[in-house]
């Protein structure tokens, strides 16, 4: 990089942050970029740093003309700094402080008392020791929400399909179902990450099922509820009081109901905006930037087995089996664990995995990923004849797909393959009953074109593009569809 490199600031970050880039880089701090602004801009940086407000598009990188070299997200793990911890803390206490705010109608009060009035009666509030507060989404932040909440004296329940329930007892929480978590809490926190399956989870039939005057509070991400449903139960009544942080578009358009509702107290997304959460802290960066690199032959020998390795591990993995016919200090696999890592853990959670952060997200979400070689005869001018994963005690969006013991078994390779399905693009598995016609019908329901379809008793059917959710749930609607996993 010549000289100085120029770091483009495009979002607000804490002055020590910025004190360490001017240090060894020329700093732009330019916010509100519009995106064409941004990609005028971007031929000129050698690294971009944003934050949730920012979208980086294709367009983006296109416009760079290859001189961007780095994106930095702060408070996710990235190259730059890798703090994926960094603004946990920072909101669960927001969380925390929007619950009781709620409870005792601090915002509401505060605005009457500065209009001149004493309202005494008026803002009587609700007590939380004893209530049940439901986790919804029990990972890095909803875990330190759960515990604070105890410390209120709260009985704390939650609801994750990917939680261990050791490391929730450890807390002294029960994960339960969905259902179970929704109809017994007074209070419900949200806690997981936008995704398809997530996507305005908080509906017109989830707030049927709640507690009348049920409480709910966001401070993960607007799109996990369905904001017209959500005005609609609080002026039944069916829901008393919300407090949110995050709206599905920001800023939320002038006269958005929720904004204005007097039952709802709102911030403008400020959960990881603490002082504390902007500053670098010493210990993270060195999960970060001392992290072994892998170098850049290794890489490109890998690369056709990196998307792969990503696929795989989509399924989750104990296991990963290495068939190769290399010497064990002549294949470095870091990367294709990284990136199986990422498969595993990114369509489920809010961080975004590389190889610098692979190992540590890994063994923070508990999870353990043993490697082996299965030492093959033959040339070792290709580093990998195939790549095995191995799971076990899981439960399979695919039950079809497992042994008796519970466990699947994945193998996939590189270059002229016989495998039954390649792992390109997303992939819709259905078992049926093996009827005619099942191809045309499933493909009817996609939205995308399909591309080298199979007709067995288990369908497999690769899509140029990710299925939307309606079409997936009109697969699933099909009488002949038993059984099918959205993705691999
Ligand atoms: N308001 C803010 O400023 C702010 C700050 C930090 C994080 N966030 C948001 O908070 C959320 C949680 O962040 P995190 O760092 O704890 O992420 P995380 O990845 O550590 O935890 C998310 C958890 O949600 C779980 N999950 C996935 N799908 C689920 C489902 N269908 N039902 C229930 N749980 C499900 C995952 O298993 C995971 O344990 C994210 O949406 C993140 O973007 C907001
Ligand atoms: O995605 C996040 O990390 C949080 O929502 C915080 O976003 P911010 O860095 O834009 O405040």
């Amino acid at each position: 990089m010549g000289a100085k490199p120029t770091v483009l600031v495009a979002e607000k970050l804490g002055e020590a942050g910025l004190e360490v880039l001017k240090g060894f880089a020329n700093v732009d701090c330019s916010y509100n970029l519009t995106q064409e602004e941004l990609c005028t801009k971007i031929s000129l940086c050698d690294a971009l740093i944003v934050r949730s407000g920012t979208k980086v598009s294709r367009e983006v990188f296109e416009s760079s003309g290859g001189r961007l070299r780095v994106v930095g997200r702060a408070g996710h793990g990235c190259l730059v700094v890798n703090a994926p911890t960094a603004n946990t803390v920072a909101a669960a206490e927001h969380g925390i402080a929007l619950l009781t705010a709620m409870a005792r109608n601090i915002a509401q009060a505060d605005a009457s008392l500065k209009a001149g009035k004493w309202l005494r009666s008026k803002y009587v509030g609700v007590s939380l020791v004893g209530k049940t507060l439901a986790v919804m989404g029990f990972g890095k932040v909803g875990s330190e929400v759960a515990r604070r909440a105890k410390g209120l004296g709260m009985h704390v329940i939650a609801h994750d399909p990917y939680a261990s329930a050791d490391r929730a007892r450890a807390i002294g929480v029960d994960l339960v179902s969905f259902d179970e978590a929704i109809s017994t809490a007074e209070f419900i926190s949200l806690h997981m990450p936008l995704t398809p399956s997530t996507s305005k989870i908080l509906n017109d039939e989830a707030f049927a099922k709640m507690k009348t005057g049920a409480r709910i509070i966001n401070v993960a991400r607007g799109g996990v509820i369905d904001e017209d449903a959500l005005v609609r139960a609080l002026d039944s009544g069916k829901v008393a009081q919300a407090a949110l942080d995050v709206f599905t578009e920001e800023p939320p358009a002038p006269g958005n109901k929720l904004v204005l509702h007097e039952r709802v107290t709102v911030t403008p997304h400020l959960g990881a905006s603490t002082m504390e959460a902007q500053v670098p802290k010493g210990e993270l960066s060195s999960t970060a930037v001392n992290a072994p690199m892998v170098p850049a032959e290794v890489l490109s020998e890998l690369a056709p087995y990196v998307i792969l390795a990503e696929k795989l591990g989509r399924l989750a993995v104990q296991l990963v089996s290495y068939a190769t016919a290399r010497a064990p200090d002549d294949l470095d696999t870091r990367l294709l664990r990284a990136m199986i890592t990422k498969g595993l853990i990114e369509p489920i959670s809010s961080v975004f995995i590389n190889l610098v952060n692979a190992d540590f997200t890994a063994k923070q979400r508990g999870v353990r990923i043993a490697e082996e070689r299965i030492l093959l005869d033959g040339s070792p001018e290709n580093p990998l004849d195939y790549i095995q994963v191995q799971i076990a005690h899981v439960e399979s969006k695919f039950a079809s797909a497992m042994s008796d013991s519970g466990e699947i078994t994945v193998e996939g390779r590189v270059g002229s393959f016989q495998v039954d399905v390649s792992l390109e693009g997303s992939i819709i598995l259905c078992r049926q009953v093996d009827q005619p016609g099942m191809i045309g019908r499933v493909g009817a329901s996609s939205a995308s074109r399909m591309i080298a379809p199979r007709k067995h008793a288990v369908m497999a059917i690769g899509v140029d593009e990710e299925p939307h959710p309606e079409a997936l749930k009109k697969i699933g609607e099909i009488p002949a569809i038993e059984e099918f996993c959205e993705k691999l």
